[in-house]
């Protein structure tokens, strides 16, 4: 078996709780995808209990969709308890270009080191400086103009670095993946960027020695299921449902038949 293919039977096995941070319109479909998929999703984000909720879990994943102050407390306090543990922790930067609150609390956080960073294609060109195309939450650019971004913030700050859209690009500085597949359907249906941050979060903790792999695992997964959801949706809205129900129907055999990963 393939490593994407073992990596899927591995969080199968392990079912991992995944805490989830991320915003009000994701949070229900973030759970179900990863009810789906086969992980056990918690959304904890208050302060006084987040810290201490990221020491029980097996990993931990931060969105800053619907961001306010008091989120930005529970983020830390989280991130400080996964740190503390050695647990991988995913960072979705949504829109964090937008404003001087999301982009003076994207840079607090990635100081803080995550162990994977999630983003769509305008989200990662805007670590480099550069305005782009990027229409508040939805990305205006294309995955190849972010490359080079991504692959120097991989390096620069030793994590993996997955930018999104039609087709994937995975980085970790050294190592780098293509993932094809998915659907021109997927960003019609709104947070299943954010559910796919959720999913790392659940891949890598089942490999938390290993965050390429399991990013590039959860991307591949993703994808196939999102290939097989759309030859049967008739729009975003049956695709959601379908959705659903190709994550938890796909198997670690037919992963390891269709997945589309290519090296650059
Ligand atoms: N045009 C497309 N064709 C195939 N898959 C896509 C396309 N656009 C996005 N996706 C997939 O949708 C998921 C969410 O990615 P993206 O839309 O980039 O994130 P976000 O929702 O954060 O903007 C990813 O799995 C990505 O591969
Ligand atoms: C619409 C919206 N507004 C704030 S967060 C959010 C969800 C964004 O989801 P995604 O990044 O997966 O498209
Ligand atoms: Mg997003």
């Amino acid at each position: 078996m393939t490593d994407t293919a073992t990596i899927l039977k591995e969080m199968r096995e392990k079912a991992p709780l995944v805490q989830c941070i991320t915003n009000y319109v994701a949070m229900n479909v973030a759970a179900n995808v990863l009810l789906s998929a086969g992980a056990s999703p918690a959304m904890v984000h208050c302060e006084e209990e987040a810290g201490e909720f990221a020491g029980l879990a097996s990993a931990l994943t931060v969105n800053i969709g619907t961001l306010s102050p008091l989120w930005i407390g529970g983020m830390k306090a989280a991130i400080d308890g996964a740190t503390a543990k050695g647990t991988p922790w995913v960072f979705d930067p949504v829109a964090h270009f937008a404003t001087d609150f999301r982009r003076n609390a994207a840079r607090e956080l990635l100081e803080r080191g995550p162990t994977i960073l999630r983003g769509n294609a305008s989200e990662i060109l805007a670590f480099s400086g550069a305005t782009g195309g990027g229409k508040g939450v939805d990305a205006g650019d294309s995955v190849e103009a972010a490359e080079e971004t991504a692959r120097r913030l991989a390096s620069e700050r030793t994590m993996v670095v997955a930018v999104t859209g039609e087709n994937d690009f995975v980085t970790d500085g050294t190592r780098s993946a293509r993932i094809h597949g998915g659907s021109p359907i997927m960003p019609k249906v709104t947070a299943l960027g954010c559910a796919l941050t959720c999913l790392v979060g659940a891949f890598a903790g089942a490999r938390p020695d290993d965050p390429f792999s399991a990013t590039v695992a959860a991307l591949s997964f993703y994808a196939v299921a999102g290939s097989h959801a759309h030859d049967i949706a008739e729009g975003p809205g049956t695709f959601a449902v379908h959705f659903l129900d190709q994550l938890a129907s796909l198997t670690p055999a037919e992963l390891e038949a269709e997945a589309r990963i290519t090296l650059p």
